[in-house]
């Protein structure tokens, strides 16, 4: 019976324990219109930016991240995915703001809005606070739930080729991006590995946060949330 959990994953705990939010997500209707082509460019618009500067704190996830890891192997992986998040995922935010004729400085001063400041202002307290592997358990959902959004979207043709969310779903649905989750899953495994059982349910506690978090995100972009005074 012991040994029945012995091969168990971490990441398939963490993922069985957060699927019902992210499926929720998924039929979340800022998500389920983006699919379907339909979504407001206004409210797209919106994401985008509350996005543009929540991935300013979230690539500061990963020079923390870099940061605190034991060996140069990690150190270098950190410091590439706090590249790759500035380079090119917030590159191609900075590609639709000129389409929505929205300036590089327009983007860089955008307000946070009430959720963007929870969800990343809750990240960056890990940072402050956790070890390498609770900073690693709270991005993961972060990569992990785009990367299964990529995935799935990319599997519907009209969703892949639509004229303003096509490259979106193509960024997130690429090879590039699903390389970098599944070393983001491997590092979370080995980093839980013979942890105890406090510890492992305080990083099950992050993921299953930031999870929420997201959904919280979709739904904040989905009304374009604005401080009620
Ligand atoms: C809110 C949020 N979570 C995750 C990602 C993926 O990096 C993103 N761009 N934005």
């Amino acid at each position: 019976m012991v040994n029945m959990h012995v091969k168990e994953r971490f990441s398939d705990r963490l993922y069985e324990g957060s699927k019902d939010i992210w499926e929720q997500s998924h039929r979340h209707p800022f998500l389920a219109e983006l699919k379907a082509g339909t979504l407001d460019p206004e409210r797209f618009k919106y994401y985008l930016m509350q996005d543009y500067v929540y991935l300013i704190d979230y690539a500061k996830m990963f020079a923390f991240g870099s940061i605190k890891a034991g060996d140069l192997e990690m150190m270098g992986k950190f410091s590439a995915l706090c590249d790759s998040t500035l380079n090119v995922e917030m590159g191609l935010h900075r590609q639709y703001a000129e389409k929505f004729g929205v300036t590089r400085e327009q983007l860089e001063s955008t307000e946070p809005s009430p959720t963007t400041v929870a969800y990343t202002k809750y990240l960056l307290d890990v940072a402050a606070q956790g070890t390498l592997a609770e900073v690693t358990a709270a991005v993961l959902p972060c990569m992990w739930s785009y990367r299964e959004i990529g995935v799935l979207f990319t599997q519907d043709s009209a969703a892949m080729e639509h004229p303003l969310y096509g490259e979106w779903i193509r960024m997130y649905g690429s090879p590039e991006f699903s390389e970098l989750t599944d070393w983001c899953i491997g590092v979370m495994d080995r980093l839980a590995e013979g942890l105890a059982e406090p510890e492992l349910a305080k990083l099950e506690r992050h993921f299953l946060i930031a999870s929420k978090l997201e959904y919280m995100f979709w739904d904040m972009a989905y009304r374009q949330e604005e401080w009620p005074v």
